[in-house]
């Protein structure tokens, strides 16, 4: 399944490789747009970004030899036709046939980039999804200066020196401020460790028409409950509970938060639990057929009882999240099972436990979920600063913007219980495990600076609040 980029908001959500960007422009050319028109359009869409973001001092705009570079000299002309005092500087002339007619139209000075002296704002338009290569050391020298000379420096599509599809670092990139890609987003702009390079994202409005399988996630759509509600139709979340009761009561106490009408926790356990929580034996949780999604892993424990309740818990046919313990029982027992599911199971694994289950996969993030997805035939939630949700049908979600303070003990139990509360109201699991993300993300950034995952459930409120 994929989505048309042509519907705007789609577009600026979707995520295209370098090789999907490009055969989505071949496309358009195929029907007689020529590349300058792209071209122009990108141009223009980044000179009133750049407009919009800096106020515009005098500018240094870099041009490489490609059509990155092409879009550089139309920038340069735009901004000087709104009286912006505007250098260029290139790493030589031009080798399209786009970039070429872009330089003459430009038709001002263009210094050597080994020469050029920095400006207040830095246009970096060097390479974009062409670069096939480490930057060469003194084009990413004069970069580097340049960009730390600056007060401000704008990337053109992608920072030189970035993987456009892997989001790694080819050769020593500087920070940006403002990215503006251009149409769409590229994997890049989205993954580690490139995502914190390009700053702040702009997608740039321009009409690519390709189809996307990968998404950035965006705020989800929860509608708030009608009064034609009551606690089972919110959704009843049963967490299983084990060794570990704390985690268990973590995930419980998030689901609740997260707009769950009722939420059963299973097993032992003291501790203050909010008394809306009610307390049952798995069975009896497991058994009542209103229980709309189940929560496994949690401080479940390892042992052979751990494993028969997991067991119990995927056999109830009930949706079901698994995270912690229950990844390692299942790297343990094999993928079989999940595989004899009716709705693809939500796992959760970070780096360490997607490693477990599914060994070194190569690729990128993208690819490594997707693939482990394919292999599962369950929803992967493959956890981190760009939390990957990739379906067994080659869909694919990046949720770009986690604060750095969720990675603390607990949080990941937090997200599970978030994840049961969204299957249990009726989301797929591929939407279910987005708004998990998006929530548990949004409910950081008000719990803010040294954050514990204790803190989070209560800061769901507001974040929901933005959902409705
Ligand atoms: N999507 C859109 O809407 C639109 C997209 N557009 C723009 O097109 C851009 C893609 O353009 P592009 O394909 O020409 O690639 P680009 O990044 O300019 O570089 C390729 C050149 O660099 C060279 N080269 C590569 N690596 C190198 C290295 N390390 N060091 C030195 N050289 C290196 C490479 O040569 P080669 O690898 O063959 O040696 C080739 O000559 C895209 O990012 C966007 O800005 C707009 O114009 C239209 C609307
Ligand atoms: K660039």
């Amino acid at each position: 399944m994929s989505t048309p980029t042509s519907d705007p908001a789609a577009a600026r959500r979707a995520i295209l490789t370098a090789a999907e960007t490009r055969a989505a422009e071949e496309a358009i050319f195929a029907h007689g747009v020529p590349v300058a028109d792209l071209m122009e359009q990108a141009g223009a869409a980044v000179a009133e970004a750049a407009w919009r973001f800096a106020a515009m001092p005098p500018t240094l705009i870099l041009c490489g030899p490609g059509n990155n570079g092409g879009d550089g000299y139309v920038v340069a002309r735009h901004l000087r036709e709104r009286g912006v005092p505007v250098r260029v500087a290139a790493t030589g002339e031009p080798a399209t046939e786009a970039a070429r007619e872009m330089r003459a139209r430009w038709g001002g000075p263009v210094e050597a980039l080994a020469d050029a002296k920095p400006a207040p704002l830095l246009i970096d338009a060097l390479f974009g999804t062409g670069l096939s290569r480490p930057l060469d050391g003194d084009v990413a020298g004069r970069l580097a200066e340049l960009a730390a000379a600056a007060k401000l420096a704008i990337a053109v599509d992608l920072p030189s020196g970035i993987a456009t599809d892997d989001g790694a670092i080819l050769s020593p990139v500087p920070r940006f401020d403002l990215t503006v890609a251009l149409g769409v987003l590229k994997p890049a702009h989205v993954l580690q460790p490139a995502a914190s390079f390009c700053g702040r994202v702009a997608v740039a409005d321009i009409d690519l028409g390709g189809e996307a399988r990968a998404w950035r996630v965006e705020r989800p759509r929860l509608a708030a409950p009608t009064p034609a509600d009551n606690k089972y139709t919110r959704g009843l979340v049963a967490v299983i509970g084990g060794a570990m009761p704390g985690a268990a009561m973590l995930a419980a106490t998030a689901a609740a938060r997260a707009g769950a009408g009722y939420v059963v926790l299973t097993g032992e356990g003291a501790g203050t639990l909010p008394h809306a929580i009610v307390r049952r034996d798995d069975a009896t949780a497991l058994a009542d057929p209103r229980t709309g999604a189940v929560v496994a892993g949690p401080g479940l424990g390892r042992d052979i009882a751990a494993r028969r309740r997991l067991r119990a818990a995927m056999d109830s046919g009930h949706p079901i999240v698994i995270d912690a313990d229950g990844l390692a029982l299942l790297a343990d027992a094999g993928l079989s099972r999940l595989r004899r599911l009716a709705m693809p199971a939500v796992l959760t694994p970070h780096e360490g436990e997607f490693k477990r289950l599914f060994g070194d996969l190569p690729g990128s993030k993208l690819d490594r979920a997707r693939e482990a997805a394919r292999r599962s035939e369950a929803v992967i939630v493959l956890k981190g600063a760009d939390s990957v949700v990739a379906h067994p049908d080659g869909r694919a979600a990046v949720a770009a913007t986690a604060p750095a303070w969720l990675a603390s003990a607990g949080t990941g139990d937090v997200l599970a219980g978030i994840t049961g509360a969204m299957l249990a109201r009726g989301l797929d699991p591929f939407a279910a495990a987005q708004a998990g993300l998006w929530l548990h993300g949004a409910a950081a950034a008000q719990a803010g600076p040294g954050l514990i995952a204790d803190d989070l459930p209560a800061h769901l409120a507001s974040a929901l609040a933005a959902c409705a």
